[in-house]
């Protein structure tokens, strides 16, 4: 049995990175518009209709108005991007996050696929509020640089071209971007992290850093439960492994060209502060990686078919 799958935005960053990921695939049937057509909203109407499963890899407003064009009961969705993370009747898309994550993966019909971003600091976080060793009412920060892909066609165009004239940039200094909401809700923290994003000169990669002094953890935490919390939370898991902080430094690029999410804890038990790490590419398990792996999963095939461990 084949599936049906449709790319609306394929020639966006995500999009052709997921098309990628899919074209060889035997068991997917593979439907995406021209480029003259690929903007018809009949077209894509039609294409999104007749698909099993669509992808969005779209601007939030093209993916909400993508979503309205369905006018039956059997497509399924997977969205790219930020429209549905924290909306009623849509299912998270990030696998490792709960226990019955996948499971609910599996059976929902409509799937928002995590931010770049947010899988990092909730992959760090999220083990930590659910087993009582970060009270839920912690306020934490976290910190993050982006390579410039994070940013679709017009940032990529933005630092190719020299135009933005610079190696590191943060930004988000309104300390109101797009992704606070998603980190706060699905970490289930009472008080919206203080993100700082960046975003460096190099195509793509990431990583993201979350400060905490072990009093903000419950009494008795050691640097030794954290990185167990977290060993215990990804244990057998094929994309998201808990490496030893044993190293002197972390680079943006460690998982880039991968799907896979690395996750680091740094500790210094005499001053009880802890810094907890986590690499990953923005566009693996940033993004097309996990569309591919919340796709595998409705679908009911291997969940890590197509991706780069
Ligand atoms: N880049 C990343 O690392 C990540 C991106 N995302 C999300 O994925 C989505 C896509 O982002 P990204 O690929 O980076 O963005 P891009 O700007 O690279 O691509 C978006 C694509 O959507 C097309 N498009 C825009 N409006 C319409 C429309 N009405 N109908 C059909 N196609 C349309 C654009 O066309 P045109 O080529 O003509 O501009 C473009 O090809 C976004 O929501 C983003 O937030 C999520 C995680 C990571
Ligand atoms: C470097 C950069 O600009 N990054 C983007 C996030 C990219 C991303 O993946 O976010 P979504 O999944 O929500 O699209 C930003 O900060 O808005």
């Amino acid at each position: 049995m084949t599936v049906a799958v449709f790319i609306d935005g394929a020639v966006g960053t995500t999009g052709l990175e997921i098309r990628e990921r899919l074209s060889a695939r035997p068991e997917i049937a593979l439907h995406t518009l021209d480029d003259d057509r690929r903007k018809d909203a009949a077209a894509r109407a039609a294409a999104l209709n007749q698909a099993d499963i669509v992808i969005l890899c779209l601007p939030d407003d093209a993916a909400r108005e993508a979503v309205a064009m369905i006018a039956n009961d059997r497509t399924r969705v997977i969205d790219a991007s930020t429209a549905h993370r924290v909306a009623d009747g849509w299912t998270y898309g990030f696998a490792e996050l709960e226990p019955d994550q996948a499971q609910r993966i599996a059976t929902a019909r409509f799937v928002s696929n995590p931010g770049c971003y947010p899988t990092a600091f909730l992959a760090l976080v999220r083990p930590l509020v659910r087993g009582g060793l970060l009270p839920a009412d912690a306020l934490v920060g976290v910190n993050a640089a982006s390579g410039y892909s994070g940013g679709g066609k017009a940032m990529i165009e933005e630092f190719e071209s020299g135009a933005a004239g610079t190696a590191f940039r943060p930004y988000g200094l309104s300390l109101a971007h797009k992704h606070v909401p998603e980190m706060q809700r699905h970490a289930g923290l009472a008080h919206p992290p203080i993100f700082q994003p960046a975003v460096a000169n190099t195509y793509r990669g990431m990583v993201a850093e979350v400060p905490l002094h072990a009093a903000q953890l419950a009494a008795g935490t050691t640097i030794d439960d954290v990185r167990a919390a977290l060993a215990d939370a990804y244990a057998g898991s094929a994309l998201v492994r808990v490496a030893a902080g044993d190293v002197a430094t972390v680079a943006i690029e460690a998982d880039a060209g991968t799907d896979r999410m690395t996750l680091r804890v740094f500790g210094n038990a005499g001053t009880g502060q802890l810094r907890l790490v986590a690499t990953l590419d923005n566009l693996g398990k940033g993004a097309a990686g996990a569309a591919v792996q919340n796709l595998n999963i409705m679908a009911g095939l291997d969940p890590v078919a197509g991706l780069t461990l």
